[in-house]
């Protein structure tokens, strides 16, 4: 007889509620390229609505953990995965994954800003075209939708048609992110996306992604620990591959359970 809300204990109801709110579960997971271990079976969960940081020293395995989760890594010939990534109950692992789909639901901004060399409006266009929208009137509509939620377009609405190269750093790293929006993903990953840029831009990155988590589930790397702690709800520190401590942001940055955590940032190496 199936379970009927009555008859479900406290720690049933608890334990649905917690999975509710987490869009991905991670589960001993490790990253290979070649005979090299990248990253050491880990196992986190990523909470919906939330910004979650990866911080450690360089070569610890952030962004190979990153890209790992919308298959990016299958472009690299070496690399292989094991271990389970589950995103509404599928493991995004497996072999029958539509990566293209995969990419649109979990979408990816890069350190570096990587606009088209075309105008502002076909940056956004181009991928809604692929996506099968013509309509010009639908099109208008998606481009100011994205590039408003990019907080951008104030900025750029009397020159959609000019060269997004003509944008500053900042600006061109904003549209990325619309360009990613537009695809009206849940999950984003942010790989270091405000890391070449300057401080103002820095500044309107992070206010932005801390509105952005509104509508979708973060993941950013971040080698700023000022920036970690100021923007995410949830904080992995990771060394040599490992998960070592992941915990609410708050708790690593003032009270962290493992030492090596409290040494990495207090800048007493990496
Ligand atoms: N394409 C690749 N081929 C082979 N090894 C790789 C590749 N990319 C990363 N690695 C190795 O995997 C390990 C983890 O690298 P990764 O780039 O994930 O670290 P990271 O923590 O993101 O570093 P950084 O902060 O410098 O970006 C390193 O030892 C790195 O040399």
């Amino acid at each position: 007889m199936a379970t009927t809300l009555k008859e479900k204990s406290n720690s049933q109801i608890m334990d649905e509620n917690r999975r509710n709110d987490i869009v991905l579960e991670v589960k001993d997971l490790s990253i290979y390229y070649g005979d090299n271990r990248a990253v050491n079976g880990i196992s986190l969960d990523i909470e919906k609505n939330a910004v979650t940081a990866l911080i450690g020293p360089s070569g610890c395995g952030k962004s190979t953990f990153l890209r790992s989760i919308n298959r990016m890594n299958d472009l690299i010939p070496s690399a292989r995965a094991e271990g389970e990534i589950n995103y509404e109950g599928i493991n995004l692992l497996g072999d029958n994954i539509d990566v293209v789909a995969l990419r649109k639901e979990i979408g990816m901004v890069f350190q570096k800003p990587n606009p088209f060399p075309k105008s502002i409006y076909e940056n956004i266009s181009y991928a809604l075209k692929f996506a099968g929208i013509h309509k010009k009137s639908v099109l208008n509509e998606k481009v100011e939708e994205s590039l408003t939620k990019a907080a951008l377009w104030e900025e750029v609405k009397d020159r959609l048609h000019t060269s997004a190269l003509s944008l500053s750093g900042g600006q061109q790293q904003r549209l990325c992110i619309a360009r990613t929006v537009a695809m009206e993903p849940t999950v984003l990953l942010l790989d270091e996306p405000s890391s070449a840029l300057d401080p103002i831009s820095n500044a309107k990155v992070e206010e932005l992604v801390v509105e952005l988590k509104n509508d979708y589930s973060i993941i950013i790397v971040t080698h700023n620990m000022q920036q970690a702690s100021r923007i995410s709800d949830k904080t992995a520190f990771f060394l040599n591959g490992d998960l070592i401590e992941f915990d609410r942001t708050e708790k690593i940055f003032t009270n962290p359970s493992v030492k090596k955590t409290e040494e990495y940032i207090s800048g007493r190496f990496g």
